[in-house]
């Protein structure tokens, strides 16, 4: 957690043993402003060490704020950050920076390009719709690539330049990908998958065996998109597979708090991992009186899900699993309807739960009720009672239940025959004081024949992540209570479904803190 960043995830890298997360940083207060490059580091992911702010506005080109951008570490060891500078005139140019000394681990001193700003805004494109340049990788024809997030009129898109000394930068006629009506694509970020096995591949990855995925953050709206597809690396496009899951308009990383993503191939342990800026959702005044605002999640390693082939898998990095202590299992607890169970397993603040609902089949099939519009988002939220649903965990609650962040599962019987199974998290009900946003967040998850209903939630304080089906549908939640806390906390078993029992069996775990501090020089 940082004093107000913001904003991108920019660049990480992987340099000489450490892990370094770069991100949109306001040095003198926690609301937006001064936009500076934090800067903090990592052995293991879990444990970071913050660095003196690595970029500051301090020339035209960059004085309203050094915004966001990606870095790049070449094959022979070279790196750079490109980013973009918002001017004195608040057009956005692209820009280059350096580190210092390659032999410092920690890449502690930046110093800008002397000859920045390297781009200008093309032609038809809004001075202030032109930023967060990529990480540049090298095609199989052997071109340099780099994107760009953008948009003409409505139109979401990304553009692409080529460069043969990673200085000079030319545009091409064709973006990348566009999709009408879904407004300036910040943050894009663009990576392989692979089709046959859960190890990542660097971008230089190509052919037959892989997909390769957009990546891009809705502007004013704090959600990030993602969509499957091919790229065509002769002719610099990309094609989705499914239009209907086209970017920003069928899949999101996560239905939370989770904004301006950014993933990092992590060439040490052969996966690819994800941070994105999980925002407050209660004012700016608390977060004046707190003096800091914005966390950034626990990474997130992101491969393809090969049995749906639809969906991607975010999963939170095994490094966390380093954290667990005072394991306690649960086996098959029956929930009849309307029952709610506590857990007797302590202080309920910082856990990591794996929790699987066995629904009683005969119930499911026999239920006439049916509902082919049920959305967490438009619910009532886990009071809102259904035939098959909800069911699940209530985290941050207190012993009396006024205060609770219920994290569940809902099976609509459709009426066709068919179930949508939908993952919700319930914020209506977090705080018993609480100014910002009282909603439920969520979505459907798809849930395959052969498949148990799965959970795994990492609950920290003000933080609740939730992650349904191995990660095919994930939920970031800020919640503020005010009675659940420390001691007070308390964990709940619930089923306020009508039509059917439930067995839930789940493994909690207690969770020690990560040490985040400055780093001694
Ligand atoms: O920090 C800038 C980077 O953040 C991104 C993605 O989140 O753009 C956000 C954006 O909005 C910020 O500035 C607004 C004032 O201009 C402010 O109202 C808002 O709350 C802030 O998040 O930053 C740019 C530049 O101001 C603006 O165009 C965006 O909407 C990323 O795209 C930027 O690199």
């Amino acid at each position: 957690m940082f004093n107000q960043s913001c904003c991108c995830t920019l660049g990480p890298l992987f340099h000489m043993g450490w892990y370094h997360l770069f991100y949109q940083y306001n040095p003198y207060a926690p609301v937006w402003g001064n936009m500076s490059w934090g800067h903090s580091v990592s052995k293991d992911m879990i444990n970071w060490y913050e660095l003196p702010v690595a970029m500051v506005p301090t020339e035209w080109y960059d004085i309203e704020g050094v915004l966001s951008g990606s870095t790049t570490v070449l094959p022979n060891g070279q790196i750079f950050a490109l980013y973009t500078g918002n001017a004195n005139d608040f057009s956005q140019l692209q820009c280059k920076a350096v580190p210092v000394n390659l032999s410092d681990p920690l890449l502690i001193e930046w110093v800008k390009y002397d000859d920045n700003p390297i781009l200008y805004t093309p032609p038809g494109i809004g001075l202030m719709d032109y930023r967060d340049p990529s990480t540049v990788w090298t095609g199989p024809d052997g071109k340099h690539r780099m994107i760009m997030g953008s948009k003409r009129g409505n139109t979401g898109m990304v553009l692409v330049y080529h460069t043969t000394d990673y200085t000079n930068y030319e545009l091409l006629d064709e973006p990348l990908h566009s999709v009408p009506n879904t407004d300036m694509w910040e943050c894009v970020d663009f990576y392989p998958v692979s089709l046959t096995n859960d190890s990542a591949l660097d971008m230089a990855a190509y052919g037959s065996g892989i997909k390769h995925v957009i990546k891009e953050s809705w502007e004013g709206h704090g959600m990030d998109w993602y969509s499957i597809g091919t790229y065509d690396a002769i002719n610099d496009k990309w094609t989705p597979d499914n239009p209907e899951l086209d970017v920003g308009i069928g899949l999101r990383c996560d239905y939370g708090k989770f904004f301006a993503s950014k993933s990092l191939y992590d060439p040490l342990k052969k996966r690819r991992i994800t941070w994105a800026y999980v925002g407050e959702s209660d004012s700016v005044d608390q977060d004046l009186s707190r003096g800091w605002a914005t966390v950034y999640n626990v990474g997130r390693t992101i491969v393809l899900d090969r049995k749906t082939g639809t969906h991607l898998l975010h999963w939170p990095v095994e490094e966390v699993e380093s954290l667990r202590y005072n394991g306690q299992e649960f086996k098959e607890i029956k929930l009849e309807p309307g029952s709610v169970i506590p857990l007797d397993i302590g202080t309920a603040t910082q856990l990591d739960i794996v929790a699987t609902f066995e629904v009683d089949q005969a119930a499911l099939n026999a239920t006439s009720e049916t509902d082919d519009i049920y959305g967490c988002t438009t619910s009532l939220g886990a009071a809102q009672r259904g035939s098959l649903g909800p069911f699940g965990l209530a985290v941050l609650a207190d012993g009396t239940l006024s205060e609770l962040t219920p994290v569940y599962f809902y099976i609509a019987k459709k009426a066709d025959g068919g179930v949508s199974t939908h993952f919700c998290t319930d914020k209506l009900r977090s705080s018993l004081d609480y100014d910002g946003e009282r909603v439920v967040y969520g979505s459907t998850v798809p849930v395959l024949d052969d498949e148990e209903l799965t959970m795994r939630l990492l609950v920290d304080h003000s933080i609740v992540e939730g992650f349904a089906q191995g990660g095919r549908t994930v939920i970031t939640s800020r919640v503020y209570p005010t009675k659940a806390i420390y001691e007070q906390a308390k964990l709940f078993l619930f089923n306020n479904a009508t039509g059917t029992s439930v067995k839930a069996s789940l493994k909690v775990w207690q969770m020690a803190s990560a040490q985040i501090h400055q780093y001694a020089f």
